[in-house]
């Protein structure tokens, strides 16, 4: 963990170095980065909540409202490189990334990720009892009545994909095995005694290292499937703490899919002290998020739930679905997590719900809704179109964003779920990108400003017990 705290520290500071920066040093960052020593708290990768209040706040930075004061917060900086003179030029950039990209599918019990049933590989006096059940609560056999993972391992996307399962022990395994026969899954292997984010996350890592050192070549993707009771972040944070794992694989994307019909019973589910709520946490933490399960419920259902999930979640993608039936590009290839791909989220236009359907009048007025909502009763969420052009003068300087971001982690990583940012770094001609995910940090310059390009600075954040005022003053301090 010492190395590993060494690289955090140089991370945003590293921005200012004119040498390519390998990978590892650029790509993956634990916050603090600065101050030291870290509280214990800071650097868990797990937390337990009461009181879960867990919402957006979106946060544009475009319009500095005369201030510009320097931080001047001395750093006791456990880092190895020489800080840097604020405003001065930058021009690394994001190395190639080659990365086998891996994907994420959780959701709550039964939300429709995937039990296995492809085709009629097994005859019923094959299956084991689970299976059994799970085949005759459905249609028999019919690949129209599928999961998201079916669906996954079925369609045509010229994609070898390896799929990591994970299920409580005693859930049969041979549904599984049908699907790698049938779809001709490069691999899919059950971690089943336990869940992912907690006992068996060394299984996790053992399992990915095991793949990509024995079949490297041999598939395009990674898809796990998480327990419907997981917590997405300590298996997210497996892909950045763990060396083994961030060197070969790269994570994609979360997609969380929700059952239309019971999800608000189980965000309505008070947990007792300490214990945090699965499906609000699923939520939280998606990329995209499916709404399956539609045709069990009415349109206004559907509506009510996604206004409730917009209150968790407006960062990601959303479409609704029967039986996970997406397009795959959507749930594939995403780039959640890629840091040239941070615009698109951070832009007012990255989080939407898919309108291409025959709802479509209904979702618009749900969305607008929604940003009413935001602004006229809680005051929570600050959202602009975030494209206004800005005084150069103000934007902030390497060293003090690395003061702010660093402190604001050191200090509030345990709310901050998710967080997604572009900055106009002072004397920067690149755009800085970076995401977050608790105390995990990622950034990087990415490509240059365009000539005509407004330059702005914007940053969504997810989490809980966020004040956007708060947010921005703090960001506003570091302005030049
Ligand atoms: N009516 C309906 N049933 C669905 C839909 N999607 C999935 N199902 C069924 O819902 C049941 C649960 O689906 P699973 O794929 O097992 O759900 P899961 O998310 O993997 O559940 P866990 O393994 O418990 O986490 C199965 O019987 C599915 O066939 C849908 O859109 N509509």
């Amino acid at each position: 963990m010492a190395s590993i705290t060494a690289d955090l520290a140089t991370t945003f500071l590293t921005l200012t170095a004119r040498h390519r920066t390998p990978l590892s040093r650029v790509q993956a960052t634990v916050l603090p980065f600065l101050l030291s020593p870290a509280t214990p708290q800071s650097r868990s990768l797990r937390f337990t909540t009461s009181s879960f209040h867990s919402r957006i706040i979106a946060v544009d930075f475009s319009k500095p409202k005369g201030c510009s004061r320097r931080l001047t917060v001395a750093a006791s900086a456990s880092a190895t490189t020489t800080p840097q003179s604020e405003g001065s030029d930058v021009s690394t950039k994001i190395p190639p990334d080659n990365r086998v990209p891996a994907t994420i599918i959780t959701g709550f019990l039964g939300s429709g990720k995937g039990i296995v049933k492809i085709g009629n590989e097994l005859s019923p006096d094959q299956m084991s009892s689970p299976l059994k059940e799970v085949m005759e609560d459905t249609t028999m056999g019919s690949l129209e009545h599928t999961t998201l993972l079916n669906h996954i391992l079925t369609a045509e996307h010229g994609k070898r994909i390896a799929v990591i399962e994970n299920e409580f022990g005693e859930v049969d395994i041979d549904g599984s095995l049908v699907a790698a026969k049938t779809t001709g899954a490069e691999d899919i292997v059950m971690l089943n005694n336990g869940c992912l984010c907690c006992t068996v996350r060394g299984d996790l890592v053992r399992m990915i290292s095991e793949l990509v050192n024995k079949k490297k070549g041999k598939f395009d993707h990674i898809v796990i499937e998480t327990t419907g009771l997981a917590n997405p972040a300590p298996i997210i944070q497996t892909f950045y703490a763990e060396d083994q794992v961030f060197n070969d694989v790269k994570l994609d994307g979360v997609v969380t899919l929700v059952d239309a019909k019971h999800a608000g019973f189980h965000l309505d589910e008070v947990k007792p002290k300490g214990v945090v709520n699965e499906a609000i946490e699923q939520i939280a933490y998606a990329d995209r998020i499916i709404v399956n399960k539609t045709d069990l419920v009415g349109e206004s259902e559907t509506a009510s739930l996604i206004q409730r999930i917009r209150k968790i979640n407006r960062m990601a993608n959303l479409k609704r679905t029967e039986f996970g039936k997406v397009d795959l590009d959507y749930v594939l290839g995403i780039g959640g997590f890629d840091l040239e791909r941070i615009e698109s989220v951070v832009s007012a236009e990255g989080a939407k719900e898919d309108h291409d359907h025959e709802h479509n009048h209904n979702h618009d007025h749900e969305h607008h809704d929604h940003h009413h909502d935001d602004h006229s009763h809680d005051h929570e969420h600050e959202h602009h179109d975030g494209h206004h052009s800005h005084d150069h003068s103000h934007d902030p300087g390497v060293s003090s964003a690395n003061i702010w971001l660093g402190t604001l982690l050191l200090e509030r990583s345990e709310d901050i779920y998710r967080m997604k940012g572009l900055l106009s770094v002072q004397g920067m001609d690149e755009r800085f990108v970076f995401q977050g995910v608790h105390d995990i940090f990622q950034g990087s310059p990415d490509r240059m400003w365009g000539p005509d390009e407004p330059r702005m600075n914007k940053i969504v954040f997810i989490g809980k017990n966020l004040d956007a005022q708060e947010l921005d003053e703090g960001f506003k301090s570091c302005l030049l």
